[in-house]
């Protein structure tokens, strides 16, 4: 099959104490090439431990990562990942920092360099590639992430939390920026966020998941993300159903988060 294939994902953590932590219990789900899944959920339902499993930087107790019909064992440049900051060289220049992947490949630098000019102005960063990194501001930093990631061609993008570090007016526009990449790169995306309205606005599939043990506990397939590519965000939130969506999504939450605490305290 094309596409990712997250079949039957188990994770269990054993503790050095002798307890063990089950942080992820039967999870599967297709990914079709191209499509942008956004994963919510309270802190602990195992969100960053299945976006690592996808990468290949765990390995699961349980259950088999597949993509393009191919299984997972470990990170690949297949599939590329995006952190919330901090896994820039901070040092480099930003051309520099875009090019590592294909410079790390043996890549013709003239080939490289007309490669790493075009994820720059993509991602408008035309006027910076000779600056240091540590020059530019967050959002900045993020568009360079997103550029180096995507200058090593994966299948598949993974993103924890990309934009979370950002002032709102900046995460706004990066909503934009990465709906417009998703469009015109075709790429799969599975973006991991702590914000209902990023989830809705970016995800045309949204996974909300569970703790205790962290699964899958509803989907949805929503229309935002497709409305949203070149369009005023802000309009997009207008749509009858987003307000409706984000309430329910916002409440199912919100109650997890209670009956968490309601068990921290029982066993208190
Ligand atoms: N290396 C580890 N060893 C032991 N337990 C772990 C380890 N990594 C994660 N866990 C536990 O697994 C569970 C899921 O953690 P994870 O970080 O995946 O959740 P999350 O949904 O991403 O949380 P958050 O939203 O707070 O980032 C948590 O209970 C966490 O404490």
């Amino acid at each position: 099959m094309s596409g990712l294939e997250i079949d039957n994902i188990s994770m269990r953590f054993e503790l050095p104490n002798g307890g063990a932590v089950q942080a992820l219990k039967d999870v599967s789900l297709d990914l079709k090439k191209g499509e942008l899944l956004s994963v919510l959920g309270p802190s602990g339902c195992g969100k960053t431990t299945l976006l690592n499993i996808v990468a290949g930087f765990l390995a699961p107790t349980g259950g088999e990562i597949r993509l393009n019909g191919g299984t997972v064992s470990g990170p690949s440049a297949d599939r590329g990942m995006v952190f919330q900051q901090g896994a820039l060289f901070e040092w480099m220049s930003v051309r520099d920092n875009v090019g590592f992947g294909p410079s790390m490949k043996g890549m013709p630098a003239a080939e490289k360099r007309e490669k790493v000019d075009h994820l720059l102005d993509v991602v408008g960063l035309q006027d910076f590639k000779e600056k240091a990194v540590y020059e530019l501001s967050g959002g900045m930093q993020q568009r360079v992430s997103l550029a180096r990631c995507l200058c090593n061609e994966p299948d598949v993008i993974l993103m924890d939390e990309p934009l979370g570090a950002l002032d709102a007016l900046t995460r706004e526009k990066m909503q934009g920026l990465v709906l417009k990449l998703w469009k015109e790169t075709g790429k799969t995306i599975i973006l991991i966020t702590h914000s209902v309205e990023e989830a809705l606005l970016l995800g045309e599939r949204l996974l909300v998941m569970a703790p205790r043990p962290g699964r899958i506990h509803r989907e949805y397939r929503l229309p935002f993300a497709e409305l949203g590519v070149g369009a005023d965000l802000r309009e997009v939130k207008k749509h009858p159903d987003y307000a409706k969506t984000r309430e329910e999504i916002l409440t199912m939450i919100w109650d997890m988060e209670e009956e968490i605490m309601g068990r921290s305290e029982e066993s208190a």
